[in-house]
Protein backbone atom coordinates (compact mmCIF):
# COMPACT_ATOMS: atom_id res chain seq x y z
CA UNK A 1 0.00 0.00 0.00
CA UNK A 2 1.21 3.36 -0.88
CA UNK A 3 2.77 5.64 2.10
CA UNK A 4 0.72 8.74 0.01
CA UNK A 5 -3.15 7.88 -0.39
CA UNK A 6 -5.50 9.84 -1.81
CA UNK A 7 -9.78 10.28 -2.58
CA UNK A 8 -11.45 12.93 -3.72
CA UNK A 9 -14.87 13.52 -1.71
CA UNK A 10 -17.41 16.17 -3.25
CA UNK A 11 -14.64 18.37 -4.27
CA UNK A 12 -11.84 17.82 -1.78
CA UNK A 13 -9.10 16.23 -2.40
CA UNK A 14 -8.02 14.13 0.75
CA UNK A 15 -4.26 13.14 0.87
CA UNK A 16 -3.37 11.06 4.02
CA UNK A 17 -0.28 9.93 5.19
CA UNK A 18 0.24 6.65 5.77
CA UNK A 19 3.73 5.18 6.99
CA UNK A 20 2.60 4.78 10.51
CA UNK A 21 5.77 2.47 11.69
CA UNK A 22 8.03 5.59 10.80
CA UNK A 23 5.43 7.47 12.20
CA UNK A 24 4.64 8.96 8.77
CA UNK A 25 8.06 10.07 8.27
CA UNK A 26 8.65 11.28 4.24
CA UNK A 27 10.59 10.07 2.04
CA UNK A 28 11.34 10.98 -1.31
CA UNK A 29 9.17 9.01 -2.72
CA UNK A 30 6.44 10.06 -1.20
CA UNK A 31 7.12 13.65 -1.33
CA UNK A 32 6.94 12.96 -4.59
CA UNK A 33 3.71 11.35 -4.77
CA UNK A 34 2.69 14.15 -2.39
CA UNK A 35 3.22 16.69 -5.24
CA UNK A 36 2.15 15.01 -7.86
CA UNK A 37 -1.34 14.96 -6.39
CA UNK A 38 -1.44 18.53 -5.49
CA UNK A 39 -0.21 19.02 -9.16
CA UNK A 40 -3.24 17.06 -10.61
CA UNK A 41 -5.74 18.96 -7.89
CA UNK A 42 -4.77 21.94 -8.54
CA UNK A 43 -5.25 20.89 -12.33
CA UNK A 44 -8.59 19.99 -11.92
CA UNK A 45 -11.72 21.78 -12.10
CA UNK A 46 -13.87 19.45 -9.92
CA UNK A 47 -11.38 19.67 -7.13
CA UNK A 48 -12.17 23.19 -5.31
CA UNK A 49 -10.01 22.30 -1.94
CA UNK A 50 -7.73 20.25 -0.55
CA UNK A 51 -7.43 18.19 2.99
CA UNK A 52 -3.84 16.47 4.56
CA UNK A 53 -3.63 14.06 7.72
CA UNK A 54 -1.67 11.15 9.01
CA UNK A 55 -2.72 7.99 10.53
CA UNK A 56 -4.30 7.82 14.21
CA UNK A 57 -1.27 8.41 15.95
CA UNK A 58 0.80 10.52 14.39
CA UNK A 59 0.52 13.43 11.63
CA UNK A 60 4.49 13.27 10.68
CA UNK A 61 7.38 12.83 11.82
CA UNK A 62 8.87 15.01 9.70
CA UNK A 63 11.91 14.29 6.48
CA UNK A 64 13.00 10.69 6.91
CA UNK A 65 16.19 10.79 8.94
CA UNK A 66 18.19 7.69 7.07
CA UNK A 67 17.21 9.83 3.97
CA UNK A 68 18.61 12.91 5.35
CA UNK A 69 22.12 10.92 6.32
CA UNK A 70 22.46 9.68 2.36
CA UNK A 71 21.65 13.13 1.22
CA UNK A 72 23.70 15.52 -1.22
CA UNK A 73 23.00 19.13 -2.16
CA UNK A 74 19.38 20.39 -2.59
CA UNK A 75 18.71 21.71 -5.68
CA UNK A 76 15.99 22.79 -8.04
CA UNK A 77 15.02 19.17 -9.04
CA UNK A 78 15.17 17.56 -5.11
CA UNK A 79 11.74 16.03 -4.27
CA UNK A 80 11.52 18.03 -1.23
CA UNK A 81 12.30 21.66 -2.56
CA UNK A 82 10.20 20.49 -5.24
CA UNK A 83 7.22 19.95 -2.92
CA UNK A 84 7.90 22.74 -1.00
CA UNK A 85 7.21 25.66 -3.43
CA UNK A 86 4.43 23.32 -5.10
CA UNK A 87 2.89 23.56 -1.18
CA UNK A 88 3.85 27.49 -1.43
CA UNK A 89 2.10 28.35 -5.00
CA UNK A 90 -1.19 25.93 -4.22
CA UNK A 91 -4.08 28.21 -5.16
CA UNK A 92 -6.82 26.09 -3.69
CA UNK A 93 -7.56 26.07 0.12
CA UNK A 94 -5.83 23.58 2.41
CA UNK A 95 -7.68 22.06 5.39
CA UNK A 96 -4.80 20.12 8.28
CA UNK A 97 -6.41 17.69 10.48
CA UNK A 98 -3.36 17.25 12.88
CA UNK A 99 -3.31 14.34 15.94
CA UNK A 100 -0.23 12.81 17.23
CA UNK A 101 3.32 14.10 16.31
CA UNK A 102 3.99 17.10 13.55
CA UNK A 103 7.73 17.40 13.38
CA UNK A 104 10.35 19.51 11.31
CA UNK A 105 7.98 19.84 8.21
CA UNK A 106 5.03 18.50 9.77
CA UNK A 107 4.65 21.33 11.63
CA UNK A 108 6.02 23.46 9.25
CA UNK A 109 3.82 22.62 6.32
CA UNK A 110 1.17 23.57 8.25
CA UNK A 111 2.07 27.27 8.54
CA UNK A 112 1.50 27.03 4.53
CA UNK A 113 -2.30 25.71 5.27
CA UNK A 114 -5.69 27.90 5.54
CA UNK A 115 -7.48 26.03 7.87
CA UNK A 116 -5.77 23.96 10.74
CA UNK A 117 -7.24 21.80 13.46
CA UNK A 118 -5.72 19.35 15.69
CA UNK A 119 -7.26 17.07 18.74
CA UNK A 120 -5.40 17.04 22.09
CA UNK A 121 -3.21 14.20 21.17
CA UNK A 122 -1.27 16.34 18.77
CA UNK A 123 2.09 17.51 20.08
CA UNK A 124 4.16 20.17 17.50
CA UNK A 125 7.58 20.65 17.50
CA UNK A 126 10.45 21.71 14.87
CA UNK A 127 13.63 20.46 16.12
CA UNK A 128 16.04 22.00 13.21
CA UNK A 129 18.83 23.41 15.63
CA UNK A 130 18.55 20.29 17.60
CA UNK A 131 19.50 18.50 14.16
CA UNK A 132 22.14 20.92 13.62
CA UNK A 133 19.78 22.30 10.72
CA UNK A 134 17.78 25.54 10.37
CA UNK A 135 14.71 26.07 9.43
CA UNK A 136 12.51 25.62 6.56
CA UNK A 137 9.51 25.35 4.64
CA UNK A 138 9.65 29.29 5.19
CA UNK A 139 9.10 28.94 9.20
CA UNK A 140 11.64 31.78 8.98
CA UNK A 141 9.25 34.12 7.71
CA UNK A 142 6.11 32.83 8.41
CA UNK A 143 6.62 31.88 11.71
CA UNK A 144 7.36 35.45 13.51
CA UNK A 145 4.15 36.43 11.40
CA UNK A 146 2.13 34.18 12.69
CA UNK A 147 3.21 34.13 16.60
CA UNK A 148 5.62 37.39 16.82
CA UNK A 149 9.47 37.74 17.02
CA UNK A 150 10.30 36.28 20.69
CA UNK A 151 8.14 33.30 20.42
CA UNK A 152 9.46 32.03 17.08
CA UNK A 153 12.73 32.39 18.63
CA UNK A 154 11.67 30.13 21.21
CA UNK A 155 10.61 27.55 19.14
CA UNK A 156 13.02 27.42 16.70
CA UNK A 157 16.33 27.98 18.31
CA UNK A 158 14.85 25.77 21.64
CA UNK A 159 13.36 23.40 19.04
CA UNK A 160 11.30 21.92 22.12
CA UNK A 161 7.49 20.22 21.35
CA UNK A 162 4.37 21.85 22.04
CA UNK A 163 1.12 21.04 23.05
CA UNK A 164 -2.57 21.70 20.67
CA UNK A 165 -3.72 24.09 23.62
CA UNK A 166 -0.36 26.26 22.96
CA UNK A 167 -0.40 25.92 19.43
CA UNK A 168 -4.14 26.87 19.12
CA UNK A 169 -3.03 29.75 21.32
CA UNK A 170 -0.48 30.99 19.46
CA UNK A 171 -2.45 30.94 16.48
CA UNK A 172 -0.63 27.84 14.27
CA UNK A 173 -3.94 26.09 14.50
CA UNK A 174 -7.62 27.46 14.39
CA UNK A 175 -8.72 25.04 16.84
CA UNK A 176 -8.34 22.28 19.18
CA UNK A 177 -11.77 19.46 18.36
CA UNK A 178 -12.50 16.39 20.02
CA UNK A 179 -10.49 13.41 19.09
CA UNK A 180 -13.43 11.76 17.43
CA UNK A 181 -14.29 14.28 15.70
CA UNK A 182 -11.41 15.82 14.37
CA UNK A 183 -11.28 14.00 10.50
CA UNK A 184 -15.08 14.72 9.85
CA UNK A 185 -15.04 18.07 11.35
CA UNK A 186 -11.66 18.69 8.94
CA UNK A 187 -13.54 17.21 6.23
CA UNK A 188 -16.87 19.15 6.69
CA UNK A 189 -14.76 22.64 6.69
CA UNK A 190 -13.04 21.39 3.54
CA UNK A 191 -16.58 20.72 2.11
CA UNK A 192 -18.00 24.12 2.89
CA UNK A 193 -14.70 25.67 1.00
CA UNK A 194 -15.15 23.11 -1.79
CA UNK A 195 -19.01 24.58 -2.03
CA UNK A 196 -18.04 28.26 -1.87
CA UNK A 197 -17.83 30.18 -5.72
CA UNK A 198 -14.06 28.53 -6.57
CA UNK A 199 -12.76 31.72 -8.81
CA UNK A 200 -13.54 34.13 -5.97
CA UNK A 201 -11.96 31.54 -2.99
CA UNK A 202 -8.84 31.69 -5.29
CA UNK A 203 -8.65 35.45 -5.45
CA UNK A 204 -8.83 35.65 -1.86
CA UNK A 205 -6.61 33.22 -0.55
CA UNK A 206 -3.78 35.42 -3.78
CA UNK A 207 -5.03 38.42 -1.45
CA UNK A 208 -4.61 36.69 2.22
CA UNK A 209 -0.98 35.39 0.35
CA UNK A 210 0.20 39.14 -0.79
CA UNK A 211 3.95 38.43 0.67
CA UNK A 212 4.05 35.37 -1.23
CA UNK A 213 7.21 36.92 -3.21
CA UNK A 214 8.98 37.82 0.35
CA UNK A 215 8.07 33.81 1.49
CA UNK A 216 9.15 32.46 -1.40
CA UNK A 217 12.79 34.41 -1.50
CA UNK A 218 13.24 33.79 2.15
CA UNK A 219 12.43 29.61 1.63
CA UNK A 220 15.54 30.18 -0.95
CA UNK A 221 17.66 31.45 1.15
CA UNK A 222 16.46 29.13 3.46
CA UNK A 223 17.37 25.93 1.13
CA UNK A 224 21.10 27.20 0.53
CA UNK A 225 21.49 27.06 3.99
CA UNK A 226 19.73 23.59 4.92
CA UNK A 227 21.55 22.28 2.13
CA UNK A 228 25.17 23.25 3.78
CA UNK A 229 23.83 22.16 7.44
CA UNK A 230 22.84 19.25 6.17
CA UNK A 231 26.44 17.96 4.56
CA UNK A 232 27.81 18.86 8.16
CA UNK A 233 29.55 16.18 10.58
CA UNK A 234 27.83 17.90 13.19
CA UNK A 235 24.68 17.47 11.39
CA UNK A 236 25.32 13.79 10.51
CA UNK A 237 26.32 13.04 13.97
CA UNK A 238 22.57 14.15 15.08
CA UNK A 239 21.28 11.98 12.37
CA UNK A 240 23.11 8.96 13.78
CA UNK A 241 22.37 9.34 16.96
CA UNK A 242 18.66 9.50 16.39
CA UNK A 243 18.60 6.10 14.58
CA UNK A 244 20.83 4.49 17.09
CA UNK A 245 18.33 5.16 19.80
C1 LIG B 1 12.93 19.35 5.31
C2 LIG B 1 12.39 18.72 6.53
C3 LIG B 1 13.00 18.82 7.76
C4 LIG B 1 12.48 18.10 8.93
O1 LIG B 1 11.39 17.56 8.91
S1 LIG B 1 13.49 18.04 10.32
C5 LIG B 1 12.65 16.99 11.46
C6 LIG B 1 13.00 15.52 11.31
N1 LIG B 1 12.22 14.72 12.21
C7 LIG B 1 12.54 14.43 13.50
O2 LIG B 1 13.58 14.84 14.00
C8 LIG B 1 11.58 13.59 14.26
C9 LIG B 1 12.17 12.33 14.68
N2 LIG B 1 11.20 11.47 15.35
C10 LIG B 1 10.80 11.64 16.62
O3 LIG B 1 11.16 12.59 17.29
C11 LIG B 1 9.90 10.59 17.23
O4 LIG B 1 9.98 9.46 16.42
C12 LIG B 1 8.41 11.00 17.32
C13 LIG B 1 8.26 12.07 18.42
C14 LIG B 1 7.88 11.53 15.99
C15 LIG B 1 7.57 9.75 17.71
O5 LIG B 1 8.09 9.14 18.86
P1 LIG B 1 7.64 7.63 19.21
O6 LIG B 1 6.17 7.50 19.08
O7 LIG B 1 8.27 7.28 20.52
O8 LIG B 1 8.25 6.72 18.04
P2 LIG B 1 9.78 6.25 17.81
O9 LIG B 1 10.02 4.99 18.58
O10 LIG B 1 10.72 7.39 18.03
O11 LIG B 1 9.76 5.94 16.23
C16 LIG B 1 9.11 4.81 15.72
C17 LIG B 1 9.89 4.36 14.50
O12 LIG B 1 9.84 5.41 13.53
C18 LIG B 1 11.16 5.82 13.18
N3 LIG B 1 11.14 7.25 12.91
C19 LIG B 1 10.46 8.20 13.61
N4 LIG B 1 10.66 9.40 13.05
C20 LIG B 1 11.48 9.20 11.98
C21 LIG B 1 12.04 10.04 11.00
N5 LIG B 1 11.76 11.36 10.98
N6 LIG B 1 12.82 9.50 10.04
C22 LIG B 1 13.08 8.17 10.01
N7 LIG B 1 12.57 7.31 10.93
C23 LIG B 1 11.78 7.83 11.89
C24 LIG B 1 12.02 5.45 14.40
O13 LIG B 1 13.37 5.35 14.04
C25 LIG B 1 11.39 4.14 14.79
O14 LIG B 1 11.84 3.17 13.89
P3 LIG B 1 12.16 1.65 14.42
O15 LIG B 1 10.85 1.12 14.94
O16 LIG B 1 12.65 0.92 13.19
O17 LIG B 1 13.19 1.77 15.50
Amino acid sequence: MSYIQVRDDQGVRIISFNRPEKRNAFNLEMYQQFTEYLIQGEADNDIRAFMFHGTENCFSSGNDIVDFLQSGALDDNHPTVKFLFCLLDLKKPVVAAVTGAAVGIGTTLLLHCDLVYADNRAKFQMPFVNLALVPEAASSILLPLIVGQQKAAELILLGEAFDAEMAEKLTIINRVVAQDELISFSLAQAKKLAALPPLSMQASKRLLRHNLAEVKAQMKLEIVEFSKRLQSDEAKQRFQAFLKK
